[in-house]
């Protein structure tokens, strides 16, 4: 098959929108439908060319939440969105009815960070014609990942696994265009883990999908600048400069006006072009 090769396309800044009252950093800022929007409004505004909106905190230690919970938390939201905003929506869903629900919403993109094995998610990924899934590699669940992180050799092993899950939507007919991965930093990963898995990022980016970071204001950032949450955006921002560098197209962060001027004069560089 001759292989097209399409012009070089900006990476692209993914802005995270949690609708969780105990989510990762906001504190549940945004849990009510107006903050929410509010909120939507405010990371379009700061040029996020993509919505991640979830309704499960998979922050380490974090409790699941039932289907219909998630449901009546993104879905509104979803709608809403979609109905008032000219972007491109993702649900941070591992559940295929969230997934089936989002979709018939009209959501462009399935973050999955279960990488689509949870039950009758591949399934329903499958079903749509056209809608994208990034594959996140993560090793056990929010309970336990944080345990005691092992490998032989991390950034081996989950370039491994995320070729497999890719294979498995091939196999299902999702097209390779819809397939993006992500070495899912801070899932089941000690700070070590997640530096090595960065700085050889290029094994991952050689398997020749779009590669999804979410390093934002991670714990990572934590043990090298021993610095809250909400004092990592530099940190966070070396980190997105580095994956870009080193080939990832998507940068999914909380702090959106600075990650949109890191990705473009990143770009501007590797391109050797200003832009314009
Ligand atoms: N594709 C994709 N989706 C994501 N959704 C989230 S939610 C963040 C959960 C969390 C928070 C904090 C830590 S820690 N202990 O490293 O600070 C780990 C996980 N993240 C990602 C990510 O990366 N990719």
């Amino acid at each position: 098959m001759t292989q097209t090769t399409l012009p070089p396309t900006a990476p692209l800044v993914m802005g995270i929108l949690n609708v969780t009252p105990d989510s990762f950093s906001d504190g549940g800022k945004y849990t009510i439908k107006d903050n929410a929007l509010r909120q939507a409004e405010q990371l379009i505004k700061e040029g996020a060319q993509i919505l991640d909106i979830g309704g499960e905190s998979t922050r380490p230690n974090a409790q699941p939440v039932e289907e219909q919970e998630e449901l009546a938390r993104v879905m509104p939201i979803i709608e809403a969105v979609l109905a008032e905003f000219p972007i491109l929506v993702s649900v941070d869903t591992y559940k295929a009815n969230v997934m089936r629900a989002a979709i018939q919403a009209g959501v462009q993109i399935i973050n999955d960070i279960a990488a689509l094995t949870e039950t009758d998610s591949l399934q329903a990924v499958a079903e749509s014609p056209n809608v994208t899934v990034c594959l996140m590699h993560k090793q056990g669940t929010p309970q336990t990942m944080q345990i005691n992180p092992t490998y032989e050799d991390v950034s081996r092993e989950v370039c491994d696994y995320l070729q497999a899950r890719a294979q498995a939507c091939l196999d299902a007919g999702i097209a390779k265009e819809r397939i993006w991965l992500d070495p899912g930093f801070g899932f089941g990963k000690t700070p070590e883990h997640n530096l090595q898995l960065m700085n050889r990022l290029e094994q991952l980016t050689a398997l020749n999908y779009p590669v999804l970071i979410g390093v934002s204001r991670k714990s990572l950032l934590g043990a090298v600048l021993h610095k809250p949450v909400t004092e990592r955006l530099y940190g966070s921002l070396a980190l997105a400069v580095l994956a870009l560098s080193k080939g990832a197209k998507i940068i999914r962060t909380h702090d959106v006006a600075a990650t949109v001027d890191i990705v473009k004069t990143t770009y501007a560089v590797l391109q050797e072009k200003t832009g314009d």
